[in-house]
């Protein structure tokens, strides 16, 4: 028996370098969201399949708020990937309410720019649960060792390594997710040097995973290779599903250039997935 055909709820799917979202534009008629529906929509067996969900606002304070929600359904303060592909949506110039900030997106034919705000530097701001210098953290997780800590909106450690293809990711990933260090989780990200102001990034993300890129690491990780001097101010980053340029003027905002892409649009049935 066909479930009753309910309200049928459009989405686009999107992506930013492999890193992969539903959006919901919820501006004209509102969408009610939890972090039990919301992890039902991004389950890739049983719902629709994503890294992060996407719910577009009103907002009294910007041109739209953006909701995110990890795979996992955690509600987040950040999502650079995202924010490039709200960008394109949008098109033109947008200022974007986050949990994390206010931030700016600028649609160019080559590509999407997003303003990301400062960095927040502080051991309170990272959040660790412990006073600690965050540019060189005295901790460590079998060989990954001596992280910085950055904010860009939500929570990043960074790792440099000779080699970021060689660390088992996968394994101590979740471990660092969840290390009791961390009272708002994290997500983790492993780079090395390649050349002059250009690095290899992998990440595991909070409440995702491995992920094919993550722009909010790509950005942290940039900051926190300037603040080590292992690059200048304009940093190449490689994540595993393609380039991402940022830049971080002394004393400056992050901005962070890279493509999105709209892969196709679909809609679903409200009932199919209960609150
Ligand atoms: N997993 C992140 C949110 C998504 C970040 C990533 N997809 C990006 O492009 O910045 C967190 O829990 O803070």
């Amino acid at each position: 028996m066909p479930k009753s055909r309910g309200m049928r709820i459009p989405f686009r799917k999107m992506h930013g370098l492999g890193n992969d979202f539903v959006v919901i534009d919820a501006r004209e008629a509102a969408v009610s969201m939890t972090a039990a529906r919301a992890a039902a929509l991004a389950d890739r067996r049983t719902g629709i399949g994503c890294d992060q969900l996407i719910v577009l606002e009103p907002s009294d304070v910007a041109d739209v708020r953006m909701r995110i929600f990890n795979n996992d359904g955690s509600e987040v303060e950040a999502c650079g990937n995202a924010s490039r592909a709200v960008g394109l949506l949008l098109g033109g110039t947008q200022f974007i309410e986050t949990l994390g900030g206010l931030i700016r997106s600028e649609a160019r034919p080559d590509g999407v720019s997003v303003d990301m705000g400062a960095p927040r530097l502080r051991w309170d701001e990272i959040p660790v649960s412990y006073a600690m210098d965050t540019l060189e953290m005295p901790v460590g997780w079998e060989d990954l060792e001596n992280p910085v800590g950055v904010n860009v909106g939500n929570p990043h450690v960074i790792f440099f390594v000779d080699d970021a293809d060689a660390v088992d990711l996968a394994r101590l990933g979740p471990l660092i997710e969840n290390d009791p260090l961390f009272p708002e989780r994290i997500n983790v990200n492993v780079a090395s040097v390649v050349g002059p102001d250009h690095l290899k990034l992998r990440v595991w993300e909070r409440g995702a995973g491995l992920t094919r890129a993550c722009g909010t690491g790509a950005c942290a990780t940039a900051v926190a290779a300037i603040r080590r001097k292992l690059t200048g101010r304009k940093v190449r980053i490689d994540l595993p599903g393609g380039p991402l340029t940022i830049t971080w003027p002394e004393g400056g905002t992050i901005d962070m250039t890279g493509p999105a892409t709209l892969s196709f649009e679909g809609a679903f049935e409200d009932s199919d997935f209960p609150a």
